[in-house]
C-alpha cells in the first residue's frame, strides 16, 4: 500500500503551474493599494510642480549674499513675504523676500538663506553667512521629471506609491486582477448551525482559507460548504463555475486521505485532479489538477494542515498569478530555543514565535494537526527538512515569517 512521497518542491510546482497569470484591470488609485502594476505611471508633470524653498528663510540672489560672515554681514531690504501656498513672485536685485518651506521661489532668486543664520528681520535682514546659487533650493522635477516612468510594471502599491500618484493627480491605475478563489468545504461533520450536534464541528477551514486568499492578494468569492456527498459536492461546483463570477481557482479542504468517506478524492479523483502524498508534516495528502478546465487544489480536512498547505502551496502561487514581485514568505534564521524532533523523510513545517529582535525562535504548541488553537498564538513556521529527526536547542533553522510579506 506504500506509496513514495512526493518532494514538496515537486507539489509547488504542479500547483504553481496550474494557475495562470491574471489579465488586468483599471481601478482607481484610491483602491489600489496592495495591487501590482500591470502598466506603467509615467508623469505628465514634474515633482516638484515648481522651485521652492527647503528651508523657512529668505529668498535672495546668491550673488547678493556674497561674501557675507558674521564679522561683516550683508544687510538687505525684506521685500515682503512668501507663505507656503503663495504664487510665485518676483526678487529684485539687491533684495531679500522672507519665504517659507514649500513656498514658490521668486523669480530672479537663486538661493534661499536659513533664517537661522540671518537676525530674522523683517523689513531689513542681516544675512551672516553666504550661500552658493542653488542652496535650499527644490528644483522643479528635481524628483520626477515629466515623462519618467515614475513606477514600473510588477510595482506593489504601497503607502509611497500611493502617494506619489497623489502627488502627480493620477486618478487611475492599470494593475493586475486578483484571482478569484472559491473556498469549499467537504464533510458531514460539518454544521450549518452555529450550534453543532453531537458529533458535529463548526467550519474553520473556510474561515481560514477565505481570510488566507484575502491577505495573499486573491479575492475569496464564496465560501461553499459541502456534505460527502459526491453528486452533490459536484453540483456545488458547476453551480459556481457557471455563475456569474467564476473562480480561477477551486481550493477544497477535506476528504482526500484513506477514509470511507472521501468525498473529494471520489469526485474529482476521475475527473481531472490527481492526488497525492508529500513528504510534508502536516499536509501529506494533496490533490491537484483541473476540473471543467478550472484550476483545483485539494488540501486535507485538519485546519493546521489546510493551513500550512495552503503557505505552502496556494500562497506563492497566487501571489506569482498576480505577478507579485515575492510569491514566498521571507524566510529568516533563528537560533531555536528548545529542542524539536521530526518524522524522518518528511519536511516538517512546525508551528513557532519568532522574536525578530533577538534572532530566536519558540516551538509552540505541539506537531499534530488538530492544533488550531496552538497555530492561533503562532507567528511563523520552523522548516526542518526531512532529513532532519533532531534539532538541539541553540541551532540555527529556517523559519518561515508569517507576520510579514
Ligand atoms: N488511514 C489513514 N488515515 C489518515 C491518513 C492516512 O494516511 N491514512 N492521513 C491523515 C492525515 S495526515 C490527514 S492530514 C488527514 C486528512 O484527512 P482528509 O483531508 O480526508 O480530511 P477529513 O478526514 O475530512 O478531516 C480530517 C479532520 O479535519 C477536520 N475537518 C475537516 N474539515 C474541516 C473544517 N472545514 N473545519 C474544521 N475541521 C475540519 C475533520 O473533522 C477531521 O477531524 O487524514 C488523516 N487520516
Ligand atoms: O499530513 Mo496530516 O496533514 O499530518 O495531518
Amino acid at each position: 500500500m506504500s506509496v513514495p512521497l512526493l518532494d514538496v518542491s515537486d507539489h509547488q510546482r504542479r500547483v504553481a503551474e496550474l494557475i495562470g497569470p491574471t489579465g488586468s484591470e483599471r481601478v482607481s488609485a484610491a483602491e489600489a493599494a496592495g495591487r501590482v502594476l500591470a502598466e506603467p505611471v509615467v508623469a505628465a508633470e514634474p515633482l516638484p510642480a515648481f522651485d521652492n524653498s527647503a528651508m523657512d528663510g529668505y529668498a535672495v540672489r546668491a550673488a547678493d549674499v556674497a561674501g557675507a560672515s558674521d564679522a561683516s554681514p550683508v544687510v538687505l531690504p525684506v521685500a515682503g513675504d512668501i507663505p507656503a501656498g503663495a504664487p510665485v513672485g518676483r526678487l529684485e536685485p539687491g533684495t531679500a523676500v522672507r519665504i517659507m518651506t514649500g513656498a514658490p521661489l521668486p523669480a530672479g532668486a537663486d538661493a534661499v538663506v536659513e533664517v537661522e543664520v540671518t537676525d530674522g528681520g523683517t523689513t531689513t535682514v542681516a544675512v551672516r553667512s553666504e550661500r552658493a546659487a542653488g542652496s535650499f533650493v527644490r528644483p522643479a522635477g528635481g524628483d520626477v521629471a515629466t515623462g519618467s516612468t515614475v513606477l514600473e510594471p510588477g510595482t506593489v502599491l504601497g503607502p509611497a506609491q500611493v502617494g506619489v500618484l497623489a502627488a502627480l493627480g493620477v486618478d487611475e491605475v492599470v494593475v493586475r486582477r486578483r484571482p478569484r478563489v472559491l473556498v469549499c468545504s467537504t464533510g458531514s461533520e460539518l454544521a450549518e448551525h452555529p450550534d453543532p450536534a453531537a458529533g458535529q464541528i463548526r467550519d474553520s477551514n473556510g474561515a481560514l482559507l477565505a481570510t488566507a486568499v484575502e491577505q495573499a492578494g486573491g479575492e475569496a468569492v464564496s465560501r461553499l460548504w459541502v456534505a460527502d456527498d459526491v453528486p452533490a459536492f459536484l453540483a456545488a461546483l458547476d453551480r459556481e463555475i457557471d455563475g456569474p463570477t467564476p473562480p480561477d481557482l477551486v481550493i477544497t479542504t477535506g476528504g482526500v486521505s484513506m477514509g470511507a468517506y472521501e468525498v473529494v478524492k471520489e469526485a474529482l479523483g476521475t475527473r481531472g485532479v490527481e492526488f497525492v502524498k508529500v513528504a510534508m508534516q502536516p499536509g501529506m495528502p494533496q490533490g491537484a489538477g483541473r476540473y471543467r478546465d478550472v484550476a483545483v487544489v485539494c488540501l486535507p480536512g485538519n485546519p493546521v494542515s489546510a493551513l500550512t498547505s495552503f503557505e505552502v502551496f496556494a500562497r506563492p502561487a497566487l501571489r506569482a498569478a498576480y505577478g507579485h514581485p515575492r510569491p514566498r514568505r521571507p524566510v529568516v534564521r533563528a537560533t531555536l530555543g528548545t529542542e524539536l524532533s521530526s518524522m524522518p523523510g518528511k519536511r516538517q513545517l512546525r508551528r513557532g514565535r519568532l522574536d525578530p529582535v533577538h534572532g530566536t525562535v519558540e516551538p509552540w504548541g505541539p506537531p499534530g494537526s488538530g492544533f488550531l488553537g496552538w497555530f492561533a498564538g503562532a507567528d511563523c513556521l520552523i522548516d526542518i527538512a526531512s532529513d532532519v529527526t533532531a534539532v538541539g536547542a541553540g541551532e540555527v533553522v529556517d523559519v518561515w515569517d508569517l507576520s510579514t510579506g
